[in-house]
């Protein structure tokens, strides 16, 4: 049998085709795993995310059948420093775009570790509902109890002048620390960011946004991703960032959130407080992975 998605013909070899696909810039390898279940270690992932030795990708998307009724596929995320994390809205768009094609449908589910998604194709967009936000310290997960998860105290510096920083925390399926600045540019957040993605304070970590409210309705953003670094866009980023703004009443519940990447609209409903994030996906290129990547495992 063979899935034809937009050209990305699956022969029945032992050769593992992938795509190339992204999301504002934020770059994904698609393996799809539902014929041939497949099994990466964290250095194959890392050896398939390298931009030098390998393919080169934000995070590596593998796709494997859903065991639950009516869902139509399960989406496992890789970092590129190989290890497992359970969200990526801008990815979600890009799987949503995949399996929608495949089969002819306009809306899908898929099955992730943070939970089941609804994604719907909208021509050149897909809109994915993430789910509800989870805003108690222990949900983030943080180290230490607050109260008040729009602005904790974080310290942060050399350890006889440290600087307080009140940076606000939401978990979108994966944990997100929020700085307002009043000028993006002025901060160096690739310095900044592995000293933030790696606090204490995080003990699962964190993804490190830095956020300038332009207006009610309008956020520019750029993200230090865990276990990625910079990236051109961060999809539950967009969704973490809409979220506080809303709990600061910084923003409306409708807000752009521009990345370095381009735009996401966000919506964090009212009604059922559900995260809706719509914007583009893109489809870069097919290739086969080299046979000697899979060699090692055989070993
Ligand atoms: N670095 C994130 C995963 C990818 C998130 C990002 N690519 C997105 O679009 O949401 C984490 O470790 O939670």
């Amino acid at each position: 049998m063979q899935i034809l998605i937009k050209g990305w013909v699956k022969p029945m070899t032992d050769a593992v085709q992938y795509l190339k696909m992204n999301g504002l810039g934020n770059d994904f390898v698609v393996l799809d795993a539902r014929q041939k279940p497949l099994k990466l270690s964290h250095d194959q992932v890392r050896w398939i995310a390298d931009r030098e030795q390998g393919i080169g990708c934000d995070q590596l998307i593998v796709l494997e059948y859903s065991p639950l009724d009516g869902v139509d596929v399960f989406m496992r995320i890789y970092n590129a420093e190989g290890g497992e994390v359970d969200a990526c809205g801008n990815a979600t768009r890009c799987v949503g775009y995949l399996v929608a094609e495949e089969l002819g449908k306009k809306a899908v589910t898929i099955h992730t570790n943070a939970g089941l998604l609804n994604a719907e194709l909208n021509g050149d967009v897909v809109s994915v509902d993430m789910g509800t936000p989870r805003l108690e310290w222990d949900q983030i997960p943080l180290a230490e109890e607050f109260e008040d998860t729009t602005g904790i105290e974080l310290q942060i510096g050399p350890i006889d002048a440290p600087v307080l920083h009140t940076p606000s925390v939401v978990n979108v399926g994966n944990p997100h620390a929020i700085f307002w600045v009043k000028d993006l540019d002025a901060h160096d957040l690739e310095r900044f960011g592995p000293m933030l993605e790696h606090h204490p304070m995080f003990p699962e970590r964190a993804n490190i946004s830095l956020a300038q409210v332009l207006d009610r309705d309008h956020i520019k953003i750029r993200v230090w991703e865990r276990g990625a670094g910079l990236t051109q866009a961060c999809g539950t980023a967009a969704c973490a960032v809409a979220v506080a703004a809303v709990r600061k009443d910084l923003t409306d519940r409708e807000v752009t959130i521009s990345l370095p990447g381009g735009d996401l609209q966000l919506e964090w409903r009212a009604s059922d407080h559900h995260i809706i994030m719509t914007g583009p996906y893109e489809l870069d290129g097919e290739g086969t992975l080299p046979a000697e990547l899979f060699e090692e495992s055989a070993a």
